[in-house]
């Protein structure tokens, strides 16, 4: 295969992915011409919300030909137009033949949790070191550990200490470990608080179910997981039959009764549209833990969430922060 890299400004991109389309090229893909260097440019927006910007200034459209021949002939085409103007054809080359399933998944190594929690991909053993595992392979839904708000949900869930304390994990609820340096190999420091059970779990928005998985590894008495996208759900049932855990998985009509855990990994707008349902899920005494956040967000959350409790930064990684709450 060949492929066709052209340069085109804000304002021409999608003509001419439009006409590339025309012209039957096999794929079209769009990015940042300036990605990587000091003019790169993010674009991150909210479902719901307009992204603050339509696009990059100067964009890099990568097409994909069965021949050379076609993607020559399509270069001379666009060429020839007025609105190519401002564009420019960068380059036509051959695509290298692949393996692409084996680089896919070489970009997917095992994610360490904690120390002994760690989501691992089918086609990787797991760690020596782990004694609670999640087998789970990137499919469409979010949530494969990669991501620090599924990673700090995570830590909470194994009752781990936030990152940079130094200090290890808490067994799975339940189990029978030493504590208090009792024995040489004990994992449990004195200093790390020990969470209530996690009792009856919500996962609001469960994406891949990595977080209703990861409740039921420490201990869960019972989950619900629930999301808007079908394919989520699917998902979750998928990963949680192949994980040899229980849930129940739904659309978020299935959420019923009060919750000790609930969590919801979205983004800052919709759990604030979100905080009156949440809170009301969470039983007396127990948790709600929030991520998808970024930390110049925290205070509009603590806002939101005022009328029903006070919540707190619990946790933060690369900019994005957990917040937790105790009702
Ligand atoms: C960032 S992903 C989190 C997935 C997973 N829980 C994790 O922690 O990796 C957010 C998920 O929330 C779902 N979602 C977004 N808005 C929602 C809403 N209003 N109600 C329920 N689910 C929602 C999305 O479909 C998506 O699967």
């Amino acid at each position: 295969m060949f492929e066709l890299i052209l340069l085109a400004p804000a304002d021409q991109v999608e003509t001419v992915s439009d006409a590339l389309d025309a012209l039957d090229a096999l794929s079209v893909s769009v990015e940042d011409a300036d990605a990587q260097t000091p003019a790169e440019q993010a674009l991150f927006g909210e479902p719901g919300m307009p992204p603050p910007k339509a696009g990059w200034e100067r964009s890099r459209v990568v097409s994909l030909f069965d021949s050379e021949a076609l993607a020559r002939e399509a270069a001379t085409l666009l060429s020839a137009q007025d609105f190519f103007a401002a564009c420019q054809v960068v380059a036509i080359q051959a695509v290298a033949e692949q393996d692409w399933v084996r680089l896919t998944q070489s970009q997917f190594a095992p994610v360490e949790i904690t120390p002994a929690f760690w989501i691992v991909p089918t086609w990787h053993e797991p760690p020596t070191q782990a004694t609670q595992v999640i087998r789970l392979d990137p499919g469409l839904a979010f949530g494969t550990g990669t991501h620090p708000t599924t990673r700090m949900c995570l830590r909470w869930i194994a009752g781990a200490p936030k990152l940079g304390t130094g200090v290890s994990s808490l067994p799975p609820e339940g189990a029978n470990f030493p504590r208090g340096g009792s024995s040489k190999n004990s994992v449990v420091p004195d200093v790390a608080p020990r969470r209530k059970p996690l009792g009856r779990v919500l996962d609001y928005g469960c994406g891949s179910g990595i977080l209703a998985i990861g409740a039921a590894k420490f201990g869960a008495s019972a989950i619900d997981a629930v999301d808007i996208d079908e394919a989520a759900v699917q998902s979750t049932l998928a990963n949680a039959e192949a994980n040899h855990v229980a849930l129940n998985a739904g659309l978020p009509d299935k959420v019923n009764g009060a919750y000790q855990t609930v969590l919801a990994n979205i983004l800052a707008t919709p759990l604030k549209v979100l905080a009156p349902l949440l809170c009301s899920r969470v039983a007396p005494g127990g948790s709600l833990v929030l991520a998808g956040i970024l930390e110049r967000q925290a205070d509009e959350l603590k806002a939101a969430y005022a009328p029903y409790c006070q919540l707190q930064v619990s946790d933060q990684e690369d900019g994005w922060i957990l917040m937790t709450a105790r009702l």
